[in-house]
């Protein structure tokens, strides 16, 4: 691989198989890493009822033959997808967070990228989080570099608050006004809690389906106060950002919504989702000119009304600045990618509480492997 430098376009491919286990988003971005200069074709594989069986099985599991099915489910379905990009400089692939528990176990993302750098015939940079666990970080959320490059992309001046509701929430609030994301008071960020996951879980429990399309069942029910005050004395919501979650630390929001009826349960959890960004909207030291919403949650008008209403400032999607919120997390992590291949740091203590600034991530090329096994 050529060395990067700042002002290259390098055209990276970022790949993202979210906590929701619906499927493996990718998409290009044109960057060097500090400065975005455009993006490129994007495409989204789902997985099938059986792969999402054999990932489901995994979770929270750190090894055993869950874990070595899980990874080669990723590692197929990423190779499949990603083998369908052209003049593809560098990759960068994410893999499937099966348990994350940063101050014990640490984290883990299934696959492998060295196999997936044979696999394609190309550069590939994983493992993003583990460094930054070692170093005292939460190991995520890690998009908060990308955010502060999106927020100088979109023309922001002021304090601007990026919200992603996938199956676990996270806030980034960026000063674009600092020339570095590294810099103190650049980006805070942290995990805001469960989002779309609790009531996806509902879904597939009393529907056997994968979501609330368009939150149509939360709008039927009625929201149980009680159940959303009691959300709200999770622990997670005293201690100070920044401050990451694991897909099921709110496992036990099911049993509290168990003698609800389903649309009450839809809609008490909803609530919950948005309750939690409220949360976190209190613990930002400055209030954002605007708060822009990725990931699916985004297409939840329930939820979005919700979170609204939580708000003292506009809520739009991101795409009200120009952005794709369904790509916004593959193309971060092709934003990273960049970062790593040229040392810059991609987590620092405003973003997971690591000591200092680190750059997380492995560099797979092609050919290694053999070498390795050979
Ligand atoms: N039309 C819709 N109506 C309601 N909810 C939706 C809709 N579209 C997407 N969602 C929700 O968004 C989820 C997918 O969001 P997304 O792809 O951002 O998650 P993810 O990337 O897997 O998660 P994470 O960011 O936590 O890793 C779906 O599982 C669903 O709950
Ligand atoms: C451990 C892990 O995979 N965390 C994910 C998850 O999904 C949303 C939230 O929890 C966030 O912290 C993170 O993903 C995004 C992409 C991040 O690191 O920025």
């Amino acid at each position: 691989m050529r060395r990067i430098g700042t002002s290259d376009r390098v055209r990276a491919l970022g790949a993202m198989s979210g906590t929701s286990l619906d499927g493996v988003d990718a998409a290009v971005i044109e960057t060097d890493g500090e400065t975005v200069f455009g993006f490129g074709e994007t495409a989204y594989r789902a997985y099938t009822d059986a792969e999402r069986a054999v990932l489901r099985a995994a979770l929270g599991r750190w090894e055993g033959p869950e874990v070595e099915a899980a990874a080669e489910v990723v590692e197929t379905a990423h190779a499949e997808i990603l083998s369908r990009f052209e003049n593809i400089d560098l990759v960068g692939f994410h893999g499937q967070t099966l348990a994350h528990d940063p101050r014990g176990r640490g984290t883990h993302q299934a696959g492998s990228g060295a196999i997936l750098a044979e696999a394609l015939g190309l550069p590939v940079v994983w493992d993003f989080r583990s460094t930054d666990v070692r170093f005292g970080g939460e190991g995520a959320p890690l998009a908060p570099f990308y955010h502060f490059a999106l927020a100088k992309f979109a023309g922001a001046t002021g304090p601007v608050a990026f919200l992603n509701l996938g199956g676990v929430g996270n806030l980034t609030l960026v000063d674009p006004g600092f020339a570095r994301p590294e810099a103190e008071g650049a980006l805070l960020a942290f995990d805001t809690g469960p989002a779309n996951a609790p009531v996806n879980d509902l879904m597939q429990a009393r529907r056997g389906l994968a979501l609330d399309e368009g939150g149509a069942l939360a709008a039927q029910g009625e929201v149980a106060d009680a159940v959303v005050e009691d959300f709200l004395r999770h622990p997670h919501f005293y201690r100070m950002a920044p401050k990451s979650l694991d897909r099921d630390a709110f496992a036990d929001l099911s049993a509290a919504v168990a003698e609800l009826s389903d649309a009450d349960a839809a809609a008490t959890l909803t609530a919950c989702a948005a309750a939690s960004v409220a949360a976190g909207m209190e613990q930002c030291p400055v209030p954002p000119e605007r708060l822009l919403v990725t990931g699916g949650g985004r297409h939840n008008p329930v939820l979005m009304a919700m979170i609204a209403a939580g708000c003292d400032c506009p809520t739009e999607p991101v795409e009200a600045a120009g952005l794709d919120g369904d790509m916004l997390e593959a193309q971060a992590f092709g934003f990273l990618a960049v970062r790593v291949a040229r040392g810059l740091p991609t987590s620092c203590p405003g973003t997971t509480g690591v000591r200092a600034a680190v750059g997380g991530g492995t560099l797979s090329r092609p050919g290694e492997l053999a070498v390795a096994l050979g």
